[in-house]
């Protein structure tokens, strides 16, 4: 993280993706929603962290697109995201900021400066130089883990109906100190939806927001807040390994979507979600992404809501 100046990342992600005044330079498409976390027995046994304590939580919400343009369509195969935040008692709070891939598109801060600035356009094409990212992707192959699998996956048909990945190695600790580590998603509790090729084209490029008031009008969005449990020799430290298949997935709680604000405004408008903003018995792991991501936020947070916060 240290070899990776923080202003350097933001204004390369806005050299790559675009500069758009007022809004997030990653997920700038969003929405600001609420909603209550109530955790389980299940989540209670491994952490003591009020956010299980089985009373209803408070959340504040953000459900996004991929990418730094506010623009980008609803209906192709690329990432969404869902950022959280519990408000928990005793002035804790407790971020998240969680995508729709197992896996993140780069290893160390390093590796994604070097994967934007090879994605970067070309002024005289305003396209990406096809050899430049060809080059960087061949001596960094796992950069191209994350969009195979957004390649494989249909249109999501609703931002409630996918699953959301924390990416990162996580630890919880009970009463007795005893730790249990993995990696967490969320998951539709009616189960995910897609759309076909045809029905995505049908949608059109902006639906996610009135497709998810209508759902949660009819109290119908929530998500099972599912961890993933590591064991011995499992990689929690690099957000492009999932945990292998069939790990014990246990339940930690139930978060329920109540309120959608109308767009542009809203709980999560100039605020940002710092995933290394956690409570006591949650920890985060040594993956350098993870401690990466504060200070870059800070920064796009206070770029863009010097500029007028947009979304
Ligand atoms: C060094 C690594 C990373 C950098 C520099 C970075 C950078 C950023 C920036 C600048 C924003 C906009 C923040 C704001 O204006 O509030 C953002 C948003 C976001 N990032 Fe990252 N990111 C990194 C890693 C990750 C990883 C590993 C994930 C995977 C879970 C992720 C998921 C998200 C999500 C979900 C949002 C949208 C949050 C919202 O709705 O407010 N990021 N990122």
């Amino acid at each position: 993280a240290a070899n990776v100046d923080p202003n350097q990342m933001v204004s390369q992600f806005e050299a790559t993706g675009g500069k758009f005044e007022g809004y997030r330079r990653s997920g700038a498409k969003g929405i600001c929603a609420t909603g209550e976390f109530t955790g389980s027995a299940e989540g209670r046994k491994i952490s003591n962290s009020s956010a299980f304590s089985g009373k209803k939580i408070p959340m504040i919400v953000r459900f996004s697109v991929g990418g730094g343009n506010p623009n980008a369509a609803d209906n192709a195969k690329t990432q969404r995201n869902m950022a959280l935040q519990f408000t928990l008692p005793n002035n804790e709070v407790w971020q998240m900021g969680n995508i729709s891939v197992p896996v993140f598109g780069s290893a160390t801060p390093e590796q994604l400066l070097g994967r934007l600035q090879s994605l970067q356009p070309d002024p005289a094409t305003k396209a990406a130089d096809p050899v430049k990212v060809k080059a960087f992707a061949d001596a960094n192959p796992e950069v191209l883990i994350h969009g195979k699998f957004l390649a494989s996956q249909p249109v999501p048909a609703s931002y409630a109906t996918v699953n959301y990945w924390g990416v990162h190695g996580f630890s919880f600790a009970n009463a007795k100190k005893e730790k249990v580590s993995g990696k967490w998603v969320f998951e539709p509790a009616d189960g995910t939806q897609t759309l076909t090729d045809e029905e995505a084209k049908l949608k059109g490029p902006n639906f996610l927001f009135d497709d998810l008031r209508q759902r949660v009008a009819a109290g119908k969005v929530s998500f099972n807040f599912n961890l993933e449990i590591a064991q011995a020799g499992d990689i929690l430290d690099n957000a492009t390994v999932p945990l292998p298949a069939g790990r014990k997935k246990i339940t930690l709680g139930a978060l329920k979507i109540t309120s959608i604000s109308s767009d542009g405004s809203g709980p999560c408008l100039s605020m940002t979600f710092d995933p290394n903003i956690m409570p006591k018995g949650v920890e985060g792991s040594a993956d350098p992404m993870l401690g990466a991501r504060t200070v870059p936020y800070a920064i796009s947070l206070g770029r863009r809501v010097v500029e007028g916060a947009k979304q």
